[in-house]
């Protein structure tokens, strides 16, 4: 490959992943002045300045496919969003959340139910089938015991994969059942330097065995709205999108509009009533903040 990716930068200096070393990088004075930071994850050229040293220079930022605010990184293109099963119970409104924002990063999706072993107690096969029958594959996983992990494994393969997920669903557990000696940076350990150092920590891309990479921080931890357009929302309900084409107003919100194809899909059960009130209490939610901003 003609390109590497950055790993990891600190205090203007990248390492950059390039023909399976690690290069230590500057980055040209014109990135500055072009206002142009480089971001790990980014697909970079570079000029090797000393191969005994590994030291080079970056040259050329490769155009951004993706690009996450928290955490900040380029080109992420999967995420795999972790609920378990039990210890906590999964909060499904959160995992509509979360893939409302994974959506609106053009993420590729996986959902995984962990802690597979524990005795069930809510409704797994149901949810199972709403989200798979609109297309999002589902795992059930057990990191402990490792149902699941193979299929874990062969959806990290060749994608920069950040996972997302309340704390204490296995997230690191599964991390480290796919490839051991892998964990996560946790929310409470990035706290710690944070108040240790003073200084913000930034995530950094970890590579498996299998090839993959992953973002060693969970991404949409903070999941407010403030970034969702209220008439944006309903794009980033899949099911919507091709249903909505055949509404009778273009601009249809899928309320109270005469005509409204997604409603009569509920009606029909084509569209799951679930992810419907889930649409509306989100909507709401974003309403609400925009309220409250507007009076501030
Ligand atoms: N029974 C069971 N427990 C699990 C499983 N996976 C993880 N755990 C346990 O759940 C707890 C939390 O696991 P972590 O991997 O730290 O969870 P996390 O999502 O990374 O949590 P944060 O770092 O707080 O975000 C630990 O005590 C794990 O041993 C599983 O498949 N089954
Ligand atoms: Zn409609």
């Amino acid at each position: 490959m003609d390109y590497g990716i950055i790993f990891k930068g600190i205090g203007g200096f990248y390492y950059v992943k390039f023909n399976d070393s690690i290069y230590e990088c500057k980055a040209r004075g014109k990135f500055k002045n072009q206002k142009i930071t480089p971001l790990v994850g980014d697909y970079v050229r570079i000029s090797i300045q000393d191969e005994d040293k590994k030291l080079g220079m970056i040259e050329e930022i490769l155009e951004r496919k993706t690009e996450l605010l928290r955490p900040t990184v380029a080109n992420v293109n999967q995420a795999i969003i972790v609920f378990s099963i039990k210890n906590p119970l999964p909060n499904i409104i959160l995992l509509d959340k979360m893939l409302v924002l994974a959506e609106q990063s053009g993420l590729d999706i996986v959902i995984c139910f962990n802690k597979a072993d524990l005795d069930v107690d809510f409704d797994y096969e149901k949810y199972e089938a709403i989200y798979h029958r609109i297309g999002y594959p589902v795992l059930k996983t057990c990191a402990l015991e490792g149902e699941g992990i193979d299929a874990l494994s062969v959806y990290l393969q060749d994608k920069i994969t950040v996972f997302s997920g309340p704390s204490g669903v296995g997230k690191s557990s599964l991390l480290n059942a796919v490839h051991e000696g892998f964990t996560l940076q946790t929310g409470e350990i990035s706290e710690k330097i944070k108040r240790g150092k003073h200084t913000t920590r930034h995530s950094e891309l970890m590579e498996l065995k299998n090839g993959g990479i992953v973002v060693d921080t969970p991404g949409f931890t903070s999941l407010s709205m403030h970034e969702v357009a209220p008439e944006d929302l309903k794009e980033y309900f899949i099911e919507f999108r091709m249903q909505g084409e055949s509404c009778r107003f273009d601009n249809c919100m899928h309320l109270n509009e005469p005509g409204c194809a997604v409603k009569e899909a509920v009606e029909r059960h084509d569209i799951s009533k679930d992810r419907y009130e889930a649409y509306l209490y989100i909507l709401n939610e974003i309403n609400e903040l925009k309220r409250r901003q507007k009076k501030w």
